[in-house]
């Protein structure tokens, strides 16, 4: 049996287990526990299954407390960061040290949290819009230009997003409209599709199409630090501004700096619980998730 928890951000959840636990084959448990219909349940959370799960390695003698982390999502796929899933990690470590400082290490670099009760910052880095640095398969930067019938700017804000700013997030059919970008030629390691509205309060409506979740989550953290770089890059907010990205399962503060970026907002622990460990095998999926 393994000991989890599960926590989320705005609503984008997450199976977190203790890297010391014995799961020897960690495709297999994610592909598992996070399916909707049929995993992971619990009657003090609001749905079955979840957006992925957290392997976390604590090494407390670190001052602030490290955290290695590693993200399986629902389909295998191991991503290179996760800006919800960080908040609930450093949650999750502040909750065992008693620090209200975390540094996270991620396939995407090295992140420094702040906790402050329920509520987490974690630094984002820089958003990168080099065609080398999203990827996008060409030599110029993709700006404001059709891709499969959206218009998109792509960036890599810890993992690659395909942003675009439309009238009405909820006038699109984005389970329709997203697979064709999400899988573009244009981007060799597939994309997170991510749309946004502006609010008459100045912020953005947020919704995305998640990359190895096959789907809209209610809530995508480095999606929302997209919203606010591409709307920083369009001149559509001012550099350092601080802005309110609403997706469907709360509000993010997202910050966009020169050099850096920050989103912050509540994270929510749901349950602890004991599950059996997996052993077979689900079906491949390759690399990129593609
Ligand atoms: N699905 C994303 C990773 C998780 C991102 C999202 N859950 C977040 O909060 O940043 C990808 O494979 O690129």
């Amino acid at each position: 049996m393994v000991d989890v928890e599960k926590y989320h951000g705005t609503g984008n959840d997450f199976v977190v287990v203790d890297a010391d636990e014995d799961v020897p084959n960690r495709r297999a448990f994610a592909v598992e526990l996070c399916d909707r219909e049929h995993g992971i349940d619990h009657p003090a959370s609001e749905r079955r299954g979840a957006d992925g799960v957290l392997f976390l390695a604590l090494e407390p003698a670190y001052n602030p407390p490290r955290i290695v982390m590693t993200l399986v999502q629902p389909d295998g796929s191991v991503a290179g960061m996760c800006g919800n899933g960080a908040r609930c990690a450093a949650k999750w470590a502040a909750e065992r040290t008693g620090a209200d400082e975390v540094m996270i290490d991620t396939p995407s670099g090295t992140r420094h949290a702040d906790v402050d009760g329920d509520d987490v910052t974690i630094e984002m880095g820089a958003p990168v819009f080099d065609p080398e640095g999203v990827p996008v398969d060409r030599d110029e930067p993709l700006v404001e230009e059709t891709v499969e019938g959206l218009t998109v700017t792509a960036v890599n804000t810890g993992v690659p997003h395909a942003v675009a700013f439309v009238e009405e997030v909820d006038a699109v059919d984005l389970e329709s409209v997203a697979p064709p970008v999400r899988h573009a030629d244009v981007f060799p390691d597939g994309a997170n599709v991510t749309l946004a509205s502006p609010t008459p309060e100045g912020g953005f409506r947020q919704r995305t199409f998640e990359r190895g979740v096959e789907g809209e989550t209610r809530s995508c953290g480095t999606g929302a630090v997209a919203v606010a770089a591409v709307a920083h890059r369009l001149g559509r907010i001012e550099a350092g501004a601080t802005v309110t990205v609403s997706p469907p399962g709360g509000d993010l503060r997202v910050t966009v700096e020169e050099g850096n970026s920050y989103l912050e907002g509540p994270v929510v622990f749901e349950f602890a619980a004991e599950v059996p460990t997996v052993e077979t095998d689900p079906e491949p999926v390759d690399a990129s998730g593609d």
